[in-house]
């Protein structure tokens, strides 16, 4: 079996978009169950309670977590608010303390993700378990990862699985924390569009004002469900209490937001004519890139016979800065065109790198 096989009717249990929310960390029973009450009480349609019980943090000697005590307030908060409950394992152990304490939904952390030895020893404790796994991308822009952990939980026979999108670590100071990436998680989506994709705001914006921005933009493209941090006191929070938020603005968060429909049906006809137009354009695209290859492949020939380096800084220079000022005509984005460009260029300098080392 493989992952484009899974039919995934977990999700179908659920309401839909499936919210899972709850403090980044448990920190104590009157935390836990004031949240989840407040939770309760919000019309946010939370359907899954989350907590961290283990914590894995950047340095050490900080909170790293309650530890198993933390389960039985997961526990307490399924039984008086009808919660299904959620948490983080990141080894064999917290696996089998999670899985005893009857936590419905389990999720493996970015910094699990990146270790294969990890994820697998994980996926070894979750031999044949139909609950819900869930697994978020690796800290690092890898999509092979990623997908290879979902491969080494089917290996074990998990098949209820879903996948995190919390964005990507980067060394650069960003607006976010981590920084989205769509292409990658689109480029997964793409490729097992049977495998319900979570968006969670919380870590890639890493502050509270951008968290509808990226959830209405993860609807957008047809994500089924969002896992977003809610502390009953953010601001006192022991871990991330700067991207935390209360119930009640979750809830008027989760309430100004669009959820679209991935269905098109009714809109056939309409969205037709537009696409058989796109398909045009885009036969156009190709063939136009391919000619200008061929042109590339003569002005390759050219330098190999007259010993002439192939990357001509100058010409490249004033074919990028008319395409920035076409750009700027045009109303597209710079960044769009840059990017288009550069793309053209480097394959450019490809299709003549082969003549040249072609004897
Ligand atoms: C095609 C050439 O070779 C390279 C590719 C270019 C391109 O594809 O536009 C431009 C400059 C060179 O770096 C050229 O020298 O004109």
């Amino acid at each position: 079996m493989n992952l484009n096989e899974l039919e995934n009717n977990w999700i179908k249990g659920f309401e839909k978009p499936v919210i899972i929310a709850g403090p980044c960390s448990a920190e104590s029973e009157s935390q836990m169950l004031e949240t989840a009450k407040r939770l309760k009480e919000s019309d946010a349609d939370v359907s899954v309670f989350r907590a961290g019980i283990w914590k894995p943090r950047t340095k050490p000697n900080g909170f790293e977590g309650v530890g198993v005590i933390g389960l039985n307030w997961l526990k307490k908060v399924k039984e008086e608010y009808g919660f299904k409950t959620a948490t983080e394992v990141a080894n064999a152990h917290h696996v089998f303390a999670a899985l005893e304490a009857d936590v419905d939904v389990l999720w493996i952390g970015a910094r699990s993700t990146v270790n294969p030895f990890t994820v697998q020893e994980i996926a070894q404790a979750l031999r044949g378990i139909d609950k819900p796994v869930l697994v978020k991308n690796p800290v690092n822009p890898d999509l092979a990862l990623w997908i290879g952990a979902l491969e080494r939980l089917l290996g074990q026979d998990v098949k209820n699985l879903g996948v995190i999108h919390r964005g990507f670590s980067t060394y650069q100071k960003t607006k976010y924390r981590n920084i989205p990436n769509w292409q990658i998680a689109l480029d997964f989506k793409h490729q097992f569009p049977n495998i319900p994709m979570f968006i969670d705001p919380s870590h890639i914006c890493g502050n509270r004002t951008g968290l509808a921005g990226v959830t209405q933009e993860a609807f957008n493209v047809g994500y089924e469900g969002a896992i977003i941090e809610s502390h009953c006191n953010p601001d006192e929070a022991w871990s991330d209490a700067s991207q935390q938020i209360t119930p009640e603005v979750l809830a008027d968060m989760i309430n100004s937001i669009q959820i679209r429909k991935s269905d098109i049906s009714g809109y056939e006809d309409e969205m037709g004519k537009h696409r058989t137009l796109i398909s045009d354009l885009d036969f156009q695209l190709i063939e136009l890139l391919s000619q200008r290859m061929k042109i590339s492949e003569k002005i390759g020939t050219l330098k190999k016979e007259n010993n002439i380096a192939i990357f001509q800084p100058e010409r490249w220079r004033i074919i990028a800065d008319y395409a920035a000022q076409k750009a700027n005509e045009s109303g597209m984005s710079h960044e769009f065109i840059e990017k288009v460009f550069k793309a053209i260029h480097e394959e450019s300098i490809e299709v003549q790198n082969k003549i040249m080392i072609n004897k």
